[in-house]
């Protein structure tokens, strides 16, 4: 046994040996070229990066990515833009707010989505707005659009039904005044806020946690986070045909038999009357709005999984934490139940105008979104043969090549808790609050908020709730503290938790009114909030796409 385990050893050595003489051999014989500016090259040890791979693999697994990333720059300051050749596939990691903003706008059409994220992610969305560039999804960009006009958003009939629900259920015997799972229900919450707004019918998992449809869709969502996981190696390691594709299948056929009917019904009725329908409030959904433009059922089901998919866990995602925050500081809970009392009362419901003009309100959700942004780490591809504007030569500030198909991976998530990027006072000299922290306050006058915020914003000329969200703000976040009288605005694209450019989230509006009014009603009805998890369960984060708790929020609603 320990001769066989021994010989084992010598072979496994000895191959780990040659690998690595070859991978060396490798760089002396086709050293890079030294004429163009290059990006400073992060070594691996094993061809094809195994080693890298295995380490970020490992990371992921123990929700350790912030920290692989942390990593990663630290072992190459001052440089913030990274190359990593994985065998044949080279990635670029960045962490400069110029390259960002190339990826994003100044250089739209030379990256996008790419042709294998679409290949990755066809099956489960189609052709639609999620997964296309180019001419295709600027079609579906412009059929989507008018759906989140400013009326249509300003619409909080749906999300009054829902959280009234939730209500009821922190209100039930099982729940009142006991821990609950505060994720959970955010998740359920926004399925079917987002069922019903988009078939006109919900799926009531609030009511029904075990609905098939929710199920389903959590079941294709976790195997194509793996498949897209895998699919940036996927060059170097060939993985996604082994990721359980009978669930994903199995998950789509249900998925797909339950939007069918609606799809079909609504193609059912007459051309005039669904755009009678899409003209008015009465039965007006996103099918019926889409069916207005196209017959055509795979264009409405693709554009409106996206939609589904895009709304969900975000969403859940970000009221979830802003839960988990406020849990932990009575305080804020105390100023937020002021602006409340202040703006609509313990009892009326809010206008979309009121949610706009509290501005502690706007705030929190701007806060939560710096430290946990929904969308932890994203990607382009270059679609040609292109540069980056910084990156290359010694200092690292110099243009670079960027060859077709290479990935450029960026970290909102990374770049958002850099304390660098912020600055030590505001223009009056008044200290700004530790980056660090979680402090709603930043983002309002010296830390005043409450009462001052009212009239501060009274005042504040340029505030108009009426503007529509879809305008290219450089990155920055929209809601009325683009002005001239706001102390502190994060530096251009160093904030992006809707990404920014033309491809900013269609959804900003729709998020914040819906979580904002989420809010509202739970604080209107309760006064405090406990949180009742372990030290190690706190702050755990999970990158699979969407930055969720991975312990779950487990708090106590408390009415005194
Ligand atoms: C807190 C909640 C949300 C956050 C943080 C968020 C964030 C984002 C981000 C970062 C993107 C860019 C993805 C990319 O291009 O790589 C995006 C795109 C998108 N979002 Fe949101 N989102 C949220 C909620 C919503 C909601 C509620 C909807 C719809 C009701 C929505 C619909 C979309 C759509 C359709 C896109 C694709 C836009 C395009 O490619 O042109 N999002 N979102």
């Amino acid at each position: 046994m320990s001769m066989t385990f021994s010989w084992i050893s010598i072979i496994t050595g000895s191959l780990i040996f040659l690998a690595i003489s070859l991978k060396f051999l490798f760089n002396k014989v086709f050293p890079r070229k030294s004429n163009v500016p290059t990006l400073p090259r992060v070594r691996t040890l094993l061809p094809f990066g195994i080693d890298y791979i295995t380490r970020g693999i490992i990371y992921n697994s123990s929700n350790k990515n912030l920290l692989f990333w942390d990593e990663l720059f630290t072992a190459h300051y001052p440089f913030k833009t990274l190359e990593i050749r994985l065998g044949p596939q080279t990635v670029i990691t960045t962490r400069d707010p110029e390259n960002v903003k190339a990826l994003l706008t100044t250089q739209f059409g030379e990256f996008g989505k790419g042709e294998r994220f679409h290949q990755e992610w066809k099956e489960f969305l189609g052709d639609a707005i999620f997964t296309t560039d180019g001419e295709k999804w600027h079609a579906s960009r412009a059929l989507i659009r008018p759906i989140f006009s400013r009326e249509r958003v300003s619409d909080l009939s749906t999300f009054e039904i829902h959280t009234q629900k939730l209500l009821r259920i922190l209100d039930s015997p099982g729940c009142e005044q006991q821990p609950v799972n505060a994720f959970d229900l955010c998740l359920r919450l926004t399925m079917d806020i987002a069922t019903d707004f988009l078939l006109g019918a919900s799926v009531n998992s609030l009511a029904n946690p075990a609905d098939k449809f929710t199920a389903a869709f959590a079941d294709v969502q976790r195997v194509q986070s793996w498949i897209t996981m895998a699919g940036q190696v996927s060059k170097a390691l060939p993985l996604q045909g082994f990721l359980f594709k009978d669930t994903y299948r199995n998950g789509l056929d249900t998925v797909n038999s339950f939007v069918k009917p609606f799809i079909m019904r609504t193609l059912a009725l007459p051309r005039d009357e669904v755009e009678a329908i899409a003209r008015s409030d009465k039965g007006y959904n996103f099918v019926t709005a889409l069916a207005a433009f196209t017959r055509d059922p795979k264009m409405i089901r693709d554009q409106l999984i996206s939609v589904l998919l895009a709304a969900r866990d975000t969403t859940a995602a970000t009221l979830a934490w802003t839960l988990y925050e406020l849990s932990g500081r009575p305080e804020i809970v105390k100023h937020l139940r002021e602006e409340i009392l202040e703006t609509v009362g313990l009892v009326a419901t809010a206008t979309y105008a009121d949610l706009k003009n509290m501005r502690y309100l706007q705030a929190i959700l701007k806060e939560t979104l710096r430290l946990y942004p929904a969308i932890p780490f994203n990607m382009r591809a270059a679609l040609s043969d292109t540069t980056l504007p910084r990156g290359g030569g010694p200092q690292g500030d110099l243009p670079v090549h960027i060859k077709k198909d290479t990935l450029v991976a960026y970290s909102p998530l990374y770049m958002q808790r850099r304390s660098e990027l912020y600055p030590a006072t505001y223009p009056d000299g008044t200290p700004f609050p530790d980056p660090s922290q979680y402090t709603p306050e930043r983002w309002i006058y010296s830390g005043v908020a409450g009462k001052e915020s009212k009239a501060a914003n009274k005042a504040d000329s340029n505030y108009n709730p009426t503007v529509p969200a879809q305008v290219d703000n450089h990155g920055v976040y929209e809601s009325g503290l683009l002005s001239s009288e706001a102390p502190w605005i994060p530096k251009p694209w160093t904030y992006i938790p809707f990404n920014g450019g033309p491809r900013i989230c269609i959804g900003q509006q729709f998020a914040l009114a819906e979580m904002g009014y989420t809010l509202v009603k739970i604080f209107q009805k309760y006064s405090r909030l406990e949180r009742r998890m372990k030290e190690e369960d706190c702050d755990v984060m999970r990158a699979n796409i969407v930055l969720t708790p991975a312990r779950g929020i487990t708090v106590v609603f408390l009415k005194n």
